[in-house]
């Protein structure tokens, strides 16, 4: 798709210290205790109505998720060069799915990019680059759909982790990797792989989905948003790391300065997700206002065709949020 607007003057994230930049970072959004049926968030375990499906979802998504799959796909889908549609068009486009891998919500994946973006904009009203960062976290997501070339969902959606190393145990359903022929590998077993202490993780390959495709898209249309957003957009699915603190050692400095971030991010993007239906036309003016502030030319790739149709010991405590003069404030689009 492409998707032409104009293009403002945004900078990057850089370091700002006078007080008028810095932010008060947790703008007061009550995190509930249980999802939306009567469950502790990102519970894998616990029975319910989804774990069966779940689990299956990242059988399927471990076992074929190796190094070649993910450097292919990369490589055929970073062409972008099939499909041009606008990103509202493309917001409209995940009216239609349900994401399998998701143990806490099974409304339209509309409804979660619009909770999100609404939620942290009450918290962080001035934001707005945050607000759209949340609005299109997960239109990558378009990849299940025909026009973009209708990708099984163990292709596009679910946590990711780097391949070319050994799989660590804090991943989901960490079991079902045994399947993967990467497992005995030694090339890609061992715990740095084909990778250096502190590469960098722009310079690590991550299971293919929703969030390096979008971040692929955004970055090769030259999008003002800043780095800050560029980095959620590509790892907010990266549980272990973000929560689990599991492969730290891939991350360099500018890593780190963009987990702050990240974290803020998902708190929103994981603990907005309800029942409560958010009035799509009532947001939309305010959300296609941003979309033009924003330069998102975006093409998205049409696949012809896709042959592939067909743990709490590790946690790390994210409730405590970097303080106010940890955090680099990006500029607002305004
Ligand atoms: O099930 C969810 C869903 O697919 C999200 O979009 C992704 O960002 C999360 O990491 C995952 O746990
Ligand atoms: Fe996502
Ligand atoms: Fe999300």
């Amino acid at each position: 798709m492409t998707i032409i607007i104009n293009q403002p003057q945004i900078e990057e994230a850089k370091g700002v210290s006078s007080d008028s930049k810095e932010l008060l970072l947790d703008g007061g959004f009550v995190m509930p205790d249980t999802n939306a049926f009567g469950h502790t968030f990102r519970d894998y375990d616990v029975e319910s109505a989804r774990q069966k499906s779940v689990e299956e979802f990242y059988r399927m998504n471990h076992v074929h998720q190796t190094y070649d799959f993910v450097k292919r796909m990369r490589e055929d889908y970073g062409k972008l060069d099939r499909v041009a549609m606008t990103v509202w068009e493309c917001i409209e486009l995940l009216n239609e799915f349900v994401d399998e891998s998701d143990p806490d919500l099974d409304e339209p994946q509309i409804e979660h990019l619009l909770q999100t973006a609404e939620a942290i904009r009450k918290d962080y009203p001035d934001e707005d680059w945050l607000h759209l960062t949340g609005l299109i976290h997960d239109l990558g997501k378009v990849l299940l759909h025909h026009k973009f070339g209708q990708l099984p969902q163990w292709a596009v959606v679910g946590d990711t982790f780097p391949v070319g190393c050994a799989f660590d145990e804090c991943n989901v359903h960490h079991k079902h990797f045994k399947g993967n022929s990467d497992y005995l590998n030694a090339k890609y077993n061992t715990k740095l792989g084909v990778y250096s202490e502190g590469c960098g993780l722009e310079n690590v390959l991550m299971s293919w989905g929703h969030d390096d495709y979008m971040y692929l898209v955004a970055k090769e249309n030259k999008t003002t948003l800043p780095s800050a957003g560029l980095f959620i957009i590509r790892y907010h699915s990266f549980y272990p790391l973000h929560k689990h603190g599991a492969y730290q050692y891939l991350m360099n400095e500018q890593d780190k300065e963009n987990m702050k971030w990240l974290h803020v991010f998902n708190k929103y993007d994981l603990y907005s997700k309800s029942k409560v239906r958010i009035d799509v036309e009532k947001v939309k003016p305010y959300y296609l206002s941003l979309i033009e502030k924003v330069c998102i030319s975006i093409q998205l790739l049409k696949s012809t065709s896709c042959e592939f149709v067909n743990d709490p010991k590790c946690s790390i405590d994210v409730s405590v949020l970097p303080r106010k003069a940890e955090m680099v404030r990006p500029s607002s689009f305004t």
